[in-house]
């Protein structure tokens, strides 16, 4: 087993590079299935566990996927199987993505149904209703969802109870090819969601709207392979904003997209953080103090649930008492035990966690319940007094390419070790003091 050892105090400085984003790349590569003609070539791809499996995921489905130098080739052009297997959607919920394209392309897919995780239950009742809008027979059991469809799918008005970024994503697709025009009403507004369309477009779809409520997807006869380029994660981004703010340091975070951090920005400015935007990125000056603040998850543009456990370390370092409140997932609480392990003063009331500060914080084992929460327990081990040793790293993987490199480059204390391997040496306290 491995696990990454860090030893707090030392403020961070630099510049970091930020990767493609994991939620943009992952339906991209689902949208490649679409193209019954030509290849794709998808640049900036992270070199993230979720991307090798998305990959095994359509060389299943007898698509040809190669993965080189951060770029994925994709030909979809030989008939297609129609079964996404339960090993892959195991590993990682976003398997279901491929639904839409499968059952636009083949008229029938076969997806072992996700079932819940670290963080909520996740159901995919909206996806089904999409397809079902657009004629598809949908049929659950054996632990597998089936959807099949007589025929091409039809154009449809698809309203969502719920912003969802998948099944907007998974709608988005499989009306690509559908006969007629579809309609998503209270579409989800990501970042991700625009790309995608973007993707589409290239590929020789009709989609419009994308990046507002209502998205409108003129179903064309055929689509072609595409190059297109992933853009920049911010969620990635965000986090090390928060690495630069919480250890007081002064970071250019390269490749942030201030337009796609806007609420992260507010919030972080109103925690008395600095935040200077460049002409390549975002630069990030955390001050001696912070200040609490309340937040709320909610779908973009509101703030995105993805940097609610980094943030919640931040605050712990804040002055006064915060609050957040998750809406989003109805249980993406589970570091907050973590957190305690480190001194956290904190306590869950319903969906809320509230927060007083500054904690004194203090190094412990602790292990990642999500990939979220790896980031954010490495983020409080960067302020916490002594040695934080964070467990469970295959979730850290999913979503962050050589995160504690990355962090090291900034002057991080930190290494990765394997278990039989660990040669860290604690040193004493005054040696680890970030005033120092
Ligand atoms: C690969 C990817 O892009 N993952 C992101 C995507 O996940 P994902 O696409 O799974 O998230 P959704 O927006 O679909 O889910 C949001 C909420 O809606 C619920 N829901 C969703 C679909 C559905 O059919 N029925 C239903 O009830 C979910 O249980 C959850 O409570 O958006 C989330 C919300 O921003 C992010 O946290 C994830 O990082
Ligand atoms: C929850 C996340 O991802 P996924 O939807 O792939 O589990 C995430 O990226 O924080």
């Amino acid at each position: 087993m491995e696990k990454i050892i860090v030893r707090g105090g030392k403020r961070l400085y630099g510049t970091v590079k930020v990767e493609g984003a994991k939620n943009a790349v992952l339906p991209v590569i689902a949208a490649t299935l679409l193209a019954s003609d030509g290849k794709s070539v998808i640049r900036d791809v992270p070199t993230l566990s979720d991307v090798y499996t998305i990959n095994e995921v359509l060389r299943n489905l007898n698509a040809e996927v190669h993965f080189d130098n951060n770029t994925v080739f994709v030909d979809a052009s030989r008939v297609l199987k129609e079964e996404a297997p339960f090993e892959y959607v195991r590993k990682m919920r976003a398997s279901v993505l491929v639904m839409g394209s499968l059952l636009a392309r083949n008229g029938r897919a076969r997806v072992a149904l996700p079932g819940g995780c670290a963080i909520g239950s996740r159901p995919i009742d909206q996806h089904l209703k999409g397809f079902e809008a657009m004629g598809a027979k949908v049929k659950v059991g054996n632990g597998f969802i089936e959807a099949e469809v007589n025929g091409r799918l039809q154009g449809a008005k698809v309203y969502l109870d719920f912003p969802s970024v998948g099944a907007t994503e998974n709608i988005m697709m499989a009306a690509s090819l559908a006969q007629g025009t579809t309609t998503i009403e209270n579409a989800a507004k990501e970042p991700e969601i625009v790309d995608l369309a973007n993707f589409l477009n290239k590929m020789g779809g009709r989609v419009k709207g994308a990046g507002t409520g209502t998205i409108r997807i003129e179903g064309v006869d055929v689509l072609f392979g595409a190059d297109h380029t992933i853009i920049p994660d911010r969620i990635e981004a965000g986090t090390f904003m928060v690495a630069a703010a919480i250890t007081g340091g002064n970071v250019l975070v390269q490749g942030a997209v201030p337009e796609h951090l806007s609420s992260l920005i507010a919030k972080m400015e109103e925690m008395g953080v600095t935040i200077i935007e460049e002409a390549d990125g975002v630069r990030v000056i955390g001050p001696e103090h912070l200040k609490a603040v309340d937040i709320k998850t909610m779908p973009h543009p509101g703030f995105p649930t993805d940097m609610q456990s980094q943030m919640m370390a931040l605050l712990l370092r804040a002055e006064g008492t915060s609050m957040i409140t998750e809406t989003v997932f109805e249980n993406r609480f589970m570091h907050v035990e973590e957190f305690r392990r480190m001194n956290a003063d904190i306590k869950i009331e319903g969906r809320s966690v509230i927060l007083t500060g500054p904690s004194d914080l203090q190094g412990a084992e602790v292990s990642a319940t999500d990939l979220r929460a790896a980031a954010a327990l490495i983020l409080t081990g960067l302020v916490a007094d002594g040695v934080t040793r964070v467990t469970e790293l295959k979730h850290l993987d999913r979503g962050y390419v050589n995160f504690h490199e990355k962090l090291a480059a900034l002057g991080a204390d930190i290494e990765r070790v394997k278990e039989a391997e660990e040669t860290f040496v604690e040193l004493p306290k005054y040696v680890t003091d970030l005033n120092a």
